[in-house]
């Protein structure tokens, strides 16, 4: 028993360390690729590129009749791009993401000036809304497409410098735009907001905007001002939006976030005293907000992802690839286990 533990331990280690080993080789290749325009433009000819309609990825549906990010081979790309009269140069416009499994460059490349059908019966694929490619891909693919549509939007927007309005010039990767008039470097920025499950220890308070769609609930969430803390952001929100002061604050994890214009979630936990729970609304940001039981809770969490094409359920809350849902979750999870220690489950 003991020698099976030992054999089973070592092999995890020298599995973790192997792949510790990988992964650091991999990420000093990306930063290599990063800033050394050369060495980027070699890894162009034997790349991954997701393709991008004014921003809308390119989706292929499997024989098994389930959506993924149609992903094309360098050699491919330039065939389909000279068959729509694109000159196969054009492959130099994109961006790096990051690598595969396998150690290959991603990048992304926005094609919105090509004609649209034509492109997609040649890539055999369809070019989907991201809000909707995100109910279709499958968990691990729908980051990457955030990535790739957010890196694309941020070159898209950030075409001149901000203190002299001359042209900003990238560098092959993307990981940066220069003005050679100002001197003036510009990277890719993310804009951070707390996004907060508060509970008043057997209920949690969810919210909706007027823009959400209908019957979705989610955690309460705002940007971060200058000069703010996490923590102070997550007090001001609560207090703005619902008019509560909340305590026990605890770090759950991040997510990027493509909508508006990428956001950094920050996500966390908090309290509020049970006997202070009154919400008190500010119409002008929330539509309603609203104390859920763990009942209410669990059942919205069995429901699959609304299918947009389906009547929308009274109460929903948002789909698993938001971080809204992680932390909804994980409030489930600590209702249950609290609930089975006091011999209620
Ligand atoms: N991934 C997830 O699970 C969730 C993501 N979110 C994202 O978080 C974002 C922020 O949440 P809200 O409650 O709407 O924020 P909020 O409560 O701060 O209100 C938004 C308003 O803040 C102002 N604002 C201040 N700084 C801004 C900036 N850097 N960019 C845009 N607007 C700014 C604007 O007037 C805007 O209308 C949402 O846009 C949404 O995309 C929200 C909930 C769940
Ligand atoms: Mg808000």
């Amino acid at each position: 028993m003991l020698q099976s533990f030992k054999l089973f331990f070592n092999c995890n280690l020298v599995l973790s360390r192997s792949y510790s080993g990988y992964y650091v080789s991999r990420v000093r290749y990306l930063k290599r690729l990063k800033e050394d325009d050369e060495a980027c433009r070699e890894a162009l000819k034997s790349g991954n590129f997701l393709l991008y309609h004014k921003l809308s990825p390119l989706l292929r549906k499997t024989s098994n009749g389930i959506y993924t990010l149609a992903s094309l081979k360098t050699s491919d790309l330039e065939h389909i791009l000279e068959k729509v009269g694109k000159d196969k140069h054009f492959v130099n416009e994109s961006f790096l993401l990051g690598c595969t499994d396998k150690g290959e460059p991603q990048f992304s490349l926005e094609v919105g000036d090509l004609d649209r059908s034509a492109l997609e019966q040649e890539c055999r694929g369809m070019f989907v809304d991201l809000r909707k490619a995100f109910f279709m891909l499958p968990g691990p693919e729908s980051p990457l497409a955030a990535k790739g549509q957010a890196l694309l939007r941020w070159h898209q927007t950030n075409c001149f410098c901000s203190a002299t309005g001359q042209p900003t010039i990238r560098n092959q990767s993307g990981s940066f735009r220069v003005c050679n008039s100002s001197g003036i470097t510009y990277y890719p920025k993310m804009a951070p907001v707390v996004i907060v499950l508060v509970s008043d220890g057997s209920r949690c308070l969810l919210a909706r905007q007027t823009m959400f769609p209908l019957g979705m609930y989610s955690a309460l969430s705002g940007f971060c001002d200058m000069g703010e803390s996490v923590e102070e952001t997550l007090h001001r929100e609560v207090a703005e939006e619902v008019g509560l002061e909340v305590e026990n604050i605890q770090y759950s994890g991040s997510q990027h976030w493509p909508f508006p214009q990428s956001s950094f979630m920050l996500a966390c936990h908090a309290t509020v005293n049970p006997d202070k729970t009154q919400v008190n609304i500010d119409k002008a940001e929330l539509e309603d907000a609203r104390w859920f039981t763990y009942e209410e809770i669990t059942e919205a969490l069995r429901k699959p992802p609304l299918d947009p094409r389906r009547e929308p359920p009274v109460f929903w809350v948002p789909p698993p690839y938001a971080i809204a849902n992680q932390l909804i979750q994980e409030w489930a999870n600590q209702q249950q286990l609290s609930r089975k220690l006091h011999g209620l489950e």
